[in-house]
C-alpha cells in the first residue's frame, strides 16, 4: 500500500561526494581492484629499470658480461608493454560499467518522478544529467580515484627507492615538491567551482534546446528562431567560459608539477654533483637518482590530473544526486489490467481541497460529488474552473490537501498506484502521441493486447479506415509527438489506446476543436455506447457531448455549483444556462 501523501517533505542533506562515488564503485570493486593492481604492476616494473640501469653501468665499469642484465631489461620492457594496456582496458571497462549503473538508476528514478516534481523540472536539464553528467562520473570513478591511489603509491615507492639511494637528495627533492603542492591546493577548489558552473550551463543548454525543438513550428511561425538561437548559444557560451577557466587552473596545476620537477632536477644535479665530488655517493647512484626524479613526472601528473578530475566529477555527482533526490513514486511491479467484463467503478469526491503548490492559490475549495458505476458524467464550467484537475487527482498525479477520493468505497490514497491506474483509461486534452509506430502507441498501456482487440478498438475509434489506407498499416511511424498525424487522428489514437486497457473508469478530457463533424458524431455515439458498460467521465466543451450525459457536474472557481441533467440545469443554474447558450451552442452549431 502506498499511503504517502506528503509532496513537499524537506529533503535530508546531500551525501558527501566520496560516499556517492563509493556507492557507484561498490558493484565493480573487483574490476577496479584488478585494474588498479595491473596499473601498479606496470608502475613497479618501470621502477626497477633504473636499478637495472645502475647494474648495467656497474657491470660495464667492472668489465662483467652483460647478457643477464640485458635479458632482464628486455623482460621488464615486455612485461610493461603487456600489463600496461591490459590494466588500462580493465579500468576503461569498469568506468563504462559505472556509467551504465548510474544511467540505469537515474533513468529508473526519472521515469517514476512525482508529477509535482516534474512540473518544476526542465526535461532538457534532466536529460543532460543522464547523458552528460554520467560521463564525468566515469572519469572520476576510474581515472581519478584509481589515479589518486596508484599515483600516490607510485610516488611513495619512487620516493622510498630514492631514499634508499640517497636520503639527502630525497629531502632536497621533496622540499621543492612541497612548495609546488601548496600552490596546487589553492588551485583545485577553483577547478571545482568552474566545473559546477560549466555543467550547470550544459543543463541550461539542454533545457533551452528542448524548449525550442519541442515547439519548433510555433517558433518558426512566430519568427523567433533568432531569439531561441541566442538563448541556446548563451548557455553554450557560458559552459565554454566556465570550462576554459577550469582548464586554465588545471593547466597551471599540471605545469607547476612539471616545473617543480625540472627545478628539482637542477637542484639534485648540483647538490648531487658536489656529493659525488666529496665521495659521499658514486656517479651510478646520482644517475639512478636523477632517473627517478624524471620517473616522478608521470605519477605526479597523474595525481594532479586525478585531483582535477575529482573536482569536475564532484560537480557532476552533485547534479546526479540532486536529480536522484527529486521525489518519486515507489517502485512497484506493473499491475494487471482489468479482465474483460470487469465491473465498472464507482467514484466519489468528499470535500476535496487542493492547490498545486504552497505558494499558489487553491484550485479546489471542498469539492464533493458522486458518480455511480456505469453511465456518462460530464464536467462543465469556465476555463480554469478545475475540471482537468479533478482527473489529475483521480490518477493520483497530485494528492489533495484534505478530503478524500473514493473508488468503489475505498480511499484511493490507500491503493497501490499501479493498481489504481490500471483500472483507469485517461485521454488527455492534448492527446499526446509518442514517437514510434501506431502499434507502439496503441500497445503502450496494454502490451498484451491481441490482434482482435486492436482491430476492435480501431473500429470503435474510427481509425480502421486510416490504418487500411496507410501502406505500412499499424507499423506506420507517427513522428515526434505524432506530428505525422492530424489533430483529430491523434485524438482518436489516444482514445483507442485508452480503450485497449478495458478501463473500469474512462477519463476523457475533451479537446475543444480537434474532430471533424462526422468523426465527432460517431465518437460521441461510441462513448455513449461505452458508458453502458463502463463509468465514463468527460470534461466537456461541446453541448452535443453534454446533452448525452446522464449527469452534469457544473464547476466554477474550484467548487461544484450544481449537479443534474441538461434539462434540469438549464432552468436551475444560471451559469450553466449561460454556458449552454454561448460556448456549447456555438460549438454545436459548427458540428450540427
Ligand atoms: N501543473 C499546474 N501547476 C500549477 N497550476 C496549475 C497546474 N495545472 C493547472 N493549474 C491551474 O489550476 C487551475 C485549474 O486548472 P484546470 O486545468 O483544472 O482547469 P480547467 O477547468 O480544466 O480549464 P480548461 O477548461 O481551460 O481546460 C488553473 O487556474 C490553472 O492555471
Amino acid at each position: 500500500m502506498d499511503t504517502q501523501r506528503d509532496q513537499s517533505a524537506a529533503p535530508a542533506a546531500a551525501p558527501a561526494t566520496w560516499r556517492v562515488l563509493l556507492r557507484y564503485m561498490r558493484p565493480s570493486w573487483r574490476w577496479l581492484a584488478l585494474g588498479g593492481l595491473l596499473n601498479l604492476t606496470t608502475g613497479a616494473v618501470g621502477l626497477t629499470l633504473p636499478l637495472v640501469a645502475r647494474r648495467l653501468i656497474d657491470d660495464l665499469g667492472a668489465d662483467r658480461p652483460l647478457t643477464g642484465v640485458l635479458l632482464l631489461m628486455g623482460l621488464l620492457v615486455v612485461v610493461t608493454a603487456g600489463v600496461g594496456p591490459l590494466g588500462e582496458w580493465v579500468l576503461r571497462r569498469t568506468g563504462e560499467s559505472i556509467v551504465l549503473t548510474a544511467r540505469r538508476r537515474l533513468v529508473s528514478h526519472l521515469l517514476r518522478l512525482r508529477v509535482p516534481a516534474l512540473d518544476r523540472a526542465e526535461p532538457g536539464d534532466l536529460m543532460s544529467r543522464v547523458t552528460s553528467d554520467t560521463i564525468l562520473l566515469r572519469q572520476v570513478t576510474t581515472d581519478s580515484v584509481i589515479g589518486i591511489v596508484t599515483g600516490s603509491l607510485t610516488v611513495l615507492a619512487t620516493a622510498t627507492l630514492m631514499g634508499l639511494l640517497d636520503p639527502v637528495l630525497l629531502v632536497v627533492t621533496l622540499g621543492v615538491l612541497v612548495l609546488a603542492g601548496t600552490l596546487i591546493r589553492v588551485v583545485m577548489p577553483r577547478v571545482g567551482r568552474m566545473s559546477k558552473d560549466a555543467q550547470k550551463s550544459v543543463g541550461a543548454m539542454g533545457a533551452a534546446l528542448e524548449r525550442a525543438l519541442g515547439a519548433l513550428r510555433t517558433i518558426k511561425a512566430s519568427g523567433a528562431e533568432h531569439r531561441e538561437e541566442a538563448a541556446v548559444h548563451r548557455s553554450a557560451e557560458e559552459s565554454w567560459r566556465a570550462s576554459v577557466r577550469a582548464g586554465k587552473w588545471l593547466a597551471i596545476a599540471g605545469h607547476t608539477a612539471e616545473l617543480a620537477l625540472q627545478v628539482a632536477f637542477f637542484v639534485v644535479l648540483s647538490v648531487g654533483g658536489s656529493r659525488v665530488a666529496s665521495g659521499a655517493i658514486d656517479v651510478g647512484t646520482l644517475i639512478a637518482f636523477l632517473m627517478y626524479v624524471f620517473f616522478l613526472v608521470p605519477p605526479l601528473q597523474q595525481l594532479i590530473g586525478a585531483a582535477g578530475q575529482y573536482q569536475v566529477g564532484a560537480a557532476a555527482v552533485a547534479r546526479i544526486t540532486e536529480a536522484e533526490r527529486l521525489p518519486a513514486e515507489p517502485v512497484a511491479p506493473a499491475a494487471t489490467l482489468p479482465a474483460s467484463g470487469a465491473a465498472p467503478a464507482e467514484l466519489e469526491f468528499r470535500d476535496v481541497h487542493f492547490r498545486y503548490g504552497p505558494e499558489l492559490p487553491p484550485v479546489h475549495h471542498g469539492i464533493s460529488f458522486r458518480v455511480p458505476a456505469r453511465g456518462m458524467t460530464a464536467f462543465v464550467g469556465p476555463s480554469g474552473a478545475g475540471k482537468t484537475t479533478v482527473f489529475s487527482l483521480i490518477e493520483r498525479f497530485y494528492e489533495p490537501a484534505s478530503g478524500s477520493i473514493l473508488i468503489d468505497g475505498g480511499d484511493i490514497a490507500t491503493w497501490d498506484i499501479p493498481r489504481l491506474r490500471a483500472a483507469i483509461g485517461y485521454v488527455e486534452q492534448d492527446a499526446p502521441v509518442l514517437s514510434g509506430s501506431l502499434r507502439d502507441n496503441l500497445l503502450l498501456g496494454a502490451p498484451e493486447a491481441t490482434g482482435e482487440e486492436i482491430e476492435r478498438v480501431l473500429r470503435v475509434a474510427r481509425l480502421d479506415a486510416l490504418v487500411a489506407r496507410l501502406p505500412e498499416g499499424l507499423d506506420t511511424l507517427v513522428g515526434h509527438r505524432g506530428t505525422r498525424l492530424s489533430g483529430g487522428e491523434r485524438q482518436r489514437v489516444a482514445i483507442a489506446r485508452a480503450l485497449l486497457r478495458r478501463p473500469r473508469l474512462l477519463l476523457l478530457d475533451e479537446a475543444t476543436s480537434q474532430l471533424d463533424a462526422v468523426n465527432e458524431a460517431a465518437l460521441r455515439d461510441t462513448i455513449a455506447e461505452i458508458a453502458r458498460t463502463t463509468t465514463v467521465l468527460v470534461v466537456a466543451h461541446r453541448l452535443s457531448t453534454v446533452t448525452l450525459a446522464d449527469r452534469i457536474v457544473v464547476m466554477d472557481a474550484g467548487v461544484v455549483r450544481a449537479v443534474g441533467t441538461h434539462e434540469e440545469l438549464v432552468g436551475a443554474d444560471p451559469l450553466y444556462a449561460e454556458l449552454a447558450a454561448t460556448q456549447f451552442l456555438a460549438a454545436s452549431a459548427v458540428t450540427a
